[in-house]
C-alpha cells in the first residue's frame, strides 16, 4: 500500500496529545480529567469494564463531543471539535456498531471516506469537468489499493450488505483508511468475530502500523489487547486506573479488582460510591448512628 497524503511523522513523536479530557453528561462524569498520548509507530490499548468511558473519550477525541474540559492536540495543533475538520487533520475512526453504506458497493464505501482528500468540489462533478474525472480516477485507484491491502479487492462490487461480518468490519477499516490518516481510532474491532477472524485482524493491525499509521483501540478481548499493544491505558468509572506495557497492566492487581468489580483503596468513584452508600444506608435508617456508638441491633441483644 502506497501513502498519498500523510507526512510520516519520527517514531517515538506524539501524534495525539490529550490532556486533562473530562466530559460530563449533566450529573455523570463520563470522563475525568484523562491524560493520554499516542507517539508515532506506535499501537496502543484502551480498556476498562462496561461503561468505564471508553467509547466517550474517543468521541471527545473525534470532535462528536466537545469535552467539558481539556484539550486534544494532533501532531502539535489544537484539533477543533468538528469531526470532519478531525478527520481532515489526520485521525480516522470506526465504530463500534458498523456503520457501512448498506446498499452501496465494497469500492464505493471506500471512496466514500476519500472525500475528504479529494479538492474537486460540487460543481465539477455535476458537470464532470475533466479535473473531476481525473481526480475520481485517482480515488478509485487509491480505493482498489486500499481493498488489495485489506484483501477484498475481489468483492469491489459486491454490496455491503451481502458481505460476511468479519469482511463488513475490514471494509470498515479500509474506508477510515481512505482518508489517509496518520491516526487510526479503532473502536472494538473485532467484537462479534470468531477466534480466526481476530486474529486476521491482529495481523492487519501490525500492517496499518507498520504504514506508519498510529493506532489507539479499544478492545474487550483482554488476549488480543495484550499480544498487540506496546501500551495499554485502563480506564475504570472515567478515570485513567493505570497505563504501561502489557507486562505492567496484566500485573496490576487494581486492574483485576476493577474488572471483578472488587473494591480496593482508592478506586476511582469510589469515594462517590462511599457516599451514596451511606445516604442509602440513612435513607433506609440502617445507618450507623453518629453521636451514639451504640446500635439499636446492639441494645436489643
Ligand atoms: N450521550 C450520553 N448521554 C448521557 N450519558 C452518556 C452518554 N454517552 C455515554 N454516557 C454514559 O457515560 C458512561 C460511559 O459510557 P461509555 O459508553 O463511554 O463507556 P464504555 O467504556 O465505552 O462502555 P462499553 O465498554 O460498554 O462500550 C456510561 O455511564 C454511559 O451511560
Amino acid at each position: 500500500m502506497t501513502k498519498t497524503a500523510t507526512t510520516t511523522t519520527e517514531t517515538g513523536t506524539p501524534v495525539l496529545d490529550a490532556s486533562g479530557v473530562t466530559m460530563r453528561f449533566g450529573g455523570l462524569t463520563a470522563v475525568r480529567n484523562v491524560d493520554l498520548t499516542v507517539n508515532a509507530g506506535e499501537i496502543v490499548g484502551l480498556i476498562g469494564p462496561n461503561g468505564a468511558g471508553k467509547t466517550t473519550f474517543f468521541n471527545c477525541l473525534t470532535g462528536l463531543y466537545v469535552p467539558t474540559e481539556g484539550k486534544v492536540s494532533y501532531k502539535g495543533t489544537v484539533l477543533p471539535p468538528k469531526p470532519h475538520l478531525v478527520t481532515q487533520a489526520g485521525i480516522a475512526r470506526t465504530f463500534q456498531n458498523i456503520r457501512l453504506f448498506a446498499n452501496m458497493t465494497v469500492l464505493e464505501n471506500v471512496l466514500v471516506g476519500r472525500h475528504t482528500r479529494t479538492k474537486e468540489g460540487l460543481w465539477s462533478a455535476l458537470l464532470r469537468l475533466p479535473g473531476y474525472k481525473k481526480a475520481e480516477n485517482a480515488s478509485r485507484e487509491r480505493a482498489m489499493e486500499l481493498l488489495e491491502f485489506i484483501g477484498l479487492q475481489d468483492k469491489a462490487d459486491h454490496l455491503a450488505r451481502n458481505l460476511p461480518y468479519g469482511d463488513q468490519r475490514k471494509l470498515e477499516i479500509a474506508r477510515a483508511l481512505a482518508s489517509d490518516p496518520g491516526l487510526l481510532l479503532l473502536d472494538e474491532p473485532t467484537a462479534g468475530m470468531n477466534p480466526q477472524e481476530t486474529r486476521v485482524t491482529e495481523e492487519l493491525i501490525f500492517a496499518i502500523r507498520d504504514q506508519g499509521i498510529a493506532v489507539l483501540v479499544i478492545e474487550h478481548d483482554m488476549r488480543f489487547i495484550f499480544n498487540l499493544c506496546d501500551r495499554v491505558t485502563v480506564l475504570v468509572q472515567g478515570e485513567k486506573l493505570v497505563e504501561g506495557t502489557a507486562d505492567v497492566v496484566q500485573g496490576d492487581e487494581r486492574v483485576v479488582a476493577a474488572y471483578l468489580g472488587t473494591p480496593f483503596e482508592g478506586a476511582p468513584g469510589a469515594e462517590e460510591v462511599a457516599e451514596v452508600e451511606a445516604a442509602e444506608a440513612e435513607a433506609a435508617g440502617t445507618a450507623p448512628a453518629k453521636t451514639d456508638t451504640t446500635t439499636e441491633e446492639e441494645d436489643t441483644r
